[in-house]
């Protein structure tokens, strides 16, 4: 098609000419929007097939196995292992279910057929020994590809499934029965609603699904090409309208072309579905199958029992790289490394207070700000909750140094602590790492590499009889390397300290505000002490650690100090 022959708007072929809306489905006393979902529906993992055909390499038979493997452990009870009759690999790795796959007796094998004669005698022979598989049989119905593709009426179009039908069925009876059936009029999304129901009526008729024998039948978007509230629409009409609706259950088979795939589903259960078949995280066709792993999360977190194990999501996602030899992004709902991370300071503050919260409250119920989900419930840690660069707060901060290091900034210190790392992660432009902000901590307040004055030791005694409750408090410091003894006044070593240094420096100091506790992290006994001092250019902190809270105490003053006589100098 040339592109110029109609008018452009925005630089765009102009849409109205080259594309048409999807039509709207008459259907105006729809029940879906007033439903919720309750409970899990019988879920079909496709990996193996749609999933599997998608890929650049196909899955050979130690990539399928791993997958399976994982299909099985996560209580998957019906598994579309492959397309058998389509290449020797499908058909082996189907023979290898049946004979060594070790497939639970409450655990169907799924597998995929044309309508073609030749197809479906090998898929029967592949299967040959399974217990109670389901053979999945489908042609396309769809206007255009009736049309451009099949060149076929409806009424050719419905003798290709029929005839597969009988032909399955027969085979089945022929081969003693325990097989069972499941029908896809594929491109269902493409197709007239009831051109869609004649043909899927015309498979009930031939099928004669009964209630101990149920026929599947899949509505699958193959294309996605609408909203999601229109695939709804179409589920809950074929819902109403299908024959011996009791012994047919509807699948769902949602693709993800317009990124829709998961509301599709989750509106098409409302409507009235009661399977659905797609993938671990979305891969698929184009832009993939739906994603049962975030349909299953999202379940659980609305308080549905999913019926899927999600509680290892890094093995999950481990397996699913490896037998589909691709990478899943940072932002995938549940998984991506990112999702349960915040940098921004708001949301670190959020957080960081809704986690103290829900300690406190010991409440099963969770509920922490810009976390749908507890982390742990599916196997990952709090650790990469809040990560830290120049969009952060000092919740955040202050978040790190607690959650790793047991270090407990005053409000007053988180402030001033994050100015220092904004100031880095600005200039850097990039993360800062739990281990590097920890390090600055340690470094601007506590360890003072090349600072001027050092405590080394005090003693107190009383100040004598006509001074009541005063102490003198005798001090070692050193400056610039020089050792010094000091001595001040006070009702406590604090006090006293800090009149010490203060006639020593010449420089009016005083605490404004003092804190200490025990450091769980590193060193058992260790304390730590901070204190923020007051002086003539303002307020700052210092802080000190060690075994002795005193000298914690001590040590935290002379960092303060330190910081006047650079501000000082500055
Ligand atoms: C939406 C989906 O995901 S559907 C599943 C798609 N998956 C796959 O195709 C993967 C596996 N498929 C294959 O490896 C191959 O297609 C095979 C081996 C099954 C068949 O291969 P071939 O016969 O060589 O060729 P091809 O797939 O091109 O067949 C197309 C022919 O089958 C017909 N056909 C296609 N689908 C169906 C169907 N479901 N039922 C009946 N006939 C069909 C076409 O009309 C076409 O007929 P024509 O040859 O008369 O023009
Ligand atoms: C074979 C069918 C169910 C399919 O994969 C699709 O329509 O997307
Ligand atoms: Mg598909």
């Amino acid at each position: 098609m040339d592109a110029k022959t109609f008018s452009s708007k925005n630089g765009m072929p102009d849409a109205s000419v080259k594309y048409r809306p999807y039509p709207q489905i008459d259907i105006s006393d729809r029940t879906w929007p007033s439903k919720t979902i309750t409970e899990a529906p019988i879920w079909c993992s496709v990996d193996l097939r749609d999933g599997n055909q998608s890929l650049v390499n196909p899955m050979g038979h130690d990539r399928k196995a791993r997958m399976f493997q994982l299909l099985l452990d996560m209580g998957f009870k019906e598994i579309e292992i492959g397309f058998p009759s389509a290449s020797q690999t499908d058909f082996d790795f189907a023979r290898w279910c049946v004979e060594e796959g070790r497939v639970p007796a409450d655990v169907s094998l799924q597998v995929l057929v044309q309508c073609r004669p030749e197809l479906i005698t090998r898929t029967f022979k592949a299967l040959e020994g399974a217990h109670r598989p389901i053979i999945h049989f489908y042609n396309s119905t769809s206007e255009l590809q009736r049309r451009v593709v099949f060149g076929k009426d409806v009424h050719g179009i419905k003798q290709i499934a029929v005839d597969a039908a009988k032909m399955i069925t027969d085979m089945a009876a022929k081969a003693g029965g325990g097989y069972r059936f499941e029908y896809s009029p594929e491109s269902f999304t493409g197709t007239e609603l009831e051109v869609a129901l004649e043909i899927c009526n015309a498979i009930i008729a031939e099928v004669k699904p009964t209630a101990d024998n149920k026929l599947v039948l899949n509505l699958p978007s193959t294309v996605e090409m609408s909203t999601p509230n229109i695939y709804a629409d179409q589920i809950e009409w074929m819902c109403r309208n299908i024959d011996n609706r009791e012994n047919v259950i509807i699948s769902l088979h949602p693709h993800n072309d317009r990124g829709t795939g998961i509301a599709a589903t989750e509106l098409g259960l409302m409507a009235g579905a009661d399977r659905v078949e797609g993938t671990l995280f979305g891969n698929g066709e184009r832009t993939g199958n739906v994603d049962i792993v975030t349909l299953a999360l999202n379940m659980y977190t609305q308080g549905v029992d999913p019926k899927l194990d999600c509680t290892n999501i890094e093995r999950i996602k481990a397996v699913y790289e490896y037998s589909n030899e691709m990478l899943i992004p940072e932002r995938h709902p549940y998984v991506g490394e990112l999702v349960y991370t915040a940098f921004s300071g708001s949301h670190q503050d959020a957080i960081n207070k809704g986690m103290k919260a829900i300690r406190q409250a010991n409440s099963p119920v969770w509920e922490v700000p810009y976390l749908p989900i507890d982390p742990q419930d599916v196997g990952r840690t709090y650790e990469a909750i809040i990560r830290i660069n120049s969009q952060s707060g000092k919740g955040g901060i202050a978040y790190i140094l607690q959650a790793d290091y047991g270090i407990n900034l005053p409000r007053n210190l988180q402030v001033e602590f994050r100015e220092d790392i904004q100031r880095i992660t600005d200039e850097e432009g990039v993360e800062l790492p739990s281990k590097r902000i920890y390090q600055r901590f340690m470094e601007r307040y506590v360890e003072q590499p090349g600072a001027r004055l050092k405590f080394v030791d005090h003693h107190t005694y009383p100040a004598g009889t006509e001074h009541k409750g005063v102490r003198v408090v005798a001090a070692e410091i050193t400056d610039r390397g020089e050792t010094r003894r000091i001595e001040g006044k006070g009702t406590g070593p604090i006090d006293g300290f800090v009149n010490a240094l203060s006639s020593y420096l010449e420089i009016e100091i005083s605490v404004a505000d003092y804190s200490e506790h025990s450091l769980q992290h590193g060193s058992n006994a260790a304390a730590i002490a901070y204190v923020e001092m007051e002086h003539p250019g303002g307020k700052l902190f210092g802080a000190g650690v060690n075994t002795n809270i005193v000298t914690a105490s001590l040590e935290a003053i002379v960092s303060a100090a330190n910081r006047v006589l650079d501000e000082k100098k500055a």
